[in-house]
């Protein structure tokens, strides 16, 4: 049964709040989407401050990006939403966020994608179900032009089916879930991951790896 958009509306606002109180959503930054049906999704517009949304700063779009309501401007990124849910059935939500964390150390990150390895708290992720697996998080570079980037991504998600999010390089994460609480958990496991990197990182030889 899929829910009703009074019901994703209300959750997709519910997860502005949260995530804007945690420092993850500042500003008018970050994009949030809930599926509808097969064929829509519903989407934050642009240009909002996500943790104060209200039910109009919502609006449908159908899976190729297009706005469903003409006096409503989807939000910019609205492509890197359809295209997850074009790619894979079982998303039923996406958040994108815009954290201190996931920027610097996307930043740090030289290389096109870091590993969480050892850390109990992987198991937050959809399908992980060990400390011994290993969580590949692919970065791209960021592009104002949001249909290039989608185009850069599409490749990885098709090769990777059980990638769990990504990092744009010093913009953000984009995760997801089959529910709005299922990817707001996945954005918390995220950010506490972040967070232990940049510790290890800033310890340098002081932090023992395993
Ligand atoms: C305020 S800067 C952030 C934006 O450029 C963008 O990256 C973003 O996340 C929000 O864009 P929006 O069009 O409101 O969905
Ligand atoms: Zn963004």
């Amino acid at each position: 049964m899929t829910a009703s958009r009074e019901y994703l509306s209300q959750a997709i606002i519910e997860a502005g709040r949260f995530l804007y109180a945690r420092g993850w959503s500042p500003a008018t930054s970050s994009n949030y989407s809930a599926r509808l049906t097969s064929t829509e999704a519903l989407l934050t517009v642009s240009g909002k401050h996500k943790g104060i949304l209200g039910a109009d700063d919502l609006l449908a779009v159908d899976m190729h990006g297009n706005s469903l309501e003409q006096d409503k401007k989807p939000s910019a990124e609205t492509l890197l939403h359809t295209q997850l849910y074009r790619s894979r059935p079982d998303i039923g939500a996406v958040l994108h966020t815009h954290s201190v964390n996931a920027t610097v150390l996307s930043r740090l990150t030289l290389s096109d994608s870091l590993v969480f390895a050892d850390y109990e708290l992987q198991k937050a992720f959809s399908g992980v179900s060990t400390h011994e697996s290993q969580v590949l998080v692919p970065i791209f570079d960021n592009d104002q032009d949001i249909a290039r980037l989608a185009a850069k991504i599409q490749p990885w998600l098709d090769a990777h089916p059980d990638c769990v999010g990504y990092l744009i390089r010093g913009h953000g994460l984009y995760t997801w879930g089959t529910k709005v609480s299922d990817a707001l958990r996945q954005v918390e496991a995220f950010e506490f991951l972040f967070e232990c990197e940049l510790k290890i990182k800033a310890l340098g030889p002081l932090a023992r790896q395993p």
